[in-house]
């Protein structure tokens, strides 16, 4: 089986600065990858990237082992279905009530009638452990935890088999990010999806990845099993990892 993202010799520069070169990835099925790096380092641009929202400027991206931006319109649509994406802040549409903003990729694919529309919104809301009079309030009466969730659902929304996520906890307390990481380990568990995330928390690394990439000097570093990236010799995985505080947190997480 093809694996859901293969990443060769990527690079992606802005102007004649280069962010990356050289990127070499592969996420196999199943597989719940953290990618962590220094500030600036290029983790939502990669991500970006992956989700065919940015092109590279060198190099090839497949998807379940097509290339991304080959083939004809309807080609690459397809394979964007199989992919959600869920950006950091949720990036909801504030004009739009949850309900729309669940339905918005469903009723892009104009292929459904509205009573199935209805019927799915709800079943994402669910999903994401949401009541369904959720359904009619604006993001804008929204907390933090439920734009997570709601921004969730609609990535859920057309059953995408790789999940993106830019920093799925920031800006949520600990209890928020924890039942926030116990809902997509749920979701991995329950509809078999591949998942990739950024992440600088230490905590949701810890209680989410089965493995980690570490994006530094513009590439790949290193990608492993947690307890072989904490080893691995460069400045920003021992300030990463290794710090005090780190290693009582990846304790209490106990890694996966
Ligand atoms: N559209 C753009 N135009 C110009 N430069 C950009 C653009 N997008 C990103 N960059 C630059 O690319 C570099 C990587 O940015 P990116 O946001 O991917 O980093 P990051 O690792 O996600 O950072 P952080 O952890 O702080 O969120 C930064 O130097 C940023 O200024």
């Amino acid at each position: 089986m093809n694996a859901p993202v293969e990443i060769r010799g990527l690079g992606r520069r802005f102007g004649r600065q280069w962010v990356m070169r050289g990127v070499d990835l592969t996420v196999g099925r199943g597989e719940l990858l953290a990618l962590v790096g220094g500030s600036g380092c290029g983790k939502t641009t990669l991500l970006r990237q992956l989700a065919g929202l940015l092109e590279p400027s060198e190099g090839t991206i497949k998807l379940f082992g097509e290339p991304l931006t080959e083939g004809s319109r309807s080609e690459r649509q397809g394979r964007q279905r199989r992919l959600g994406v869920l950006f950091q802040h949720g990036a909801l549409f504030s004009a739009l009530s949850v309900f729309d903003n669940i339905a918005f990729p469903l009723r892009e694919l104009r292929l459904l009638p509205e009573a199935e529309i209805r019927d799915l919104v709800f079943a994402k809301l669910g999903m994401v452990e949401l009541e369904p009079d959720v359904a009619w309030r604006m993001p804008a009466e929204l907390s933090g935890g439920m734009i997570k969730r709601v921004a969730l659902a609609r990535a859920l929304s057309l059953d995408p088999e790789l999940l993106l996520l830019d920093e799925p906890t920031a800006g949520l307390d600990p209890d928020r990010s924890a039942g926030f990481v116990s809902l997509i380990l749920g979701l991995h568990r329950a509809l078999g999806l591949t998942v990739v995330f950024v992440t600088h928390d230490l905590d949701t690394l810890a209680a989410l990845a089965s493995s980690v990439a570490v994006l530094a000097d513009g590439r790949i570093l290193a990608k492993g099993q947690l307890d072989e990236i904490v080893n691995v010799d460069h400045p920003f995985i021992e300030r990463f990892f290794r710090s005090e505080r780190s290693l009582h947190a990846l304790k209490r997480g106990g890694g996966r």
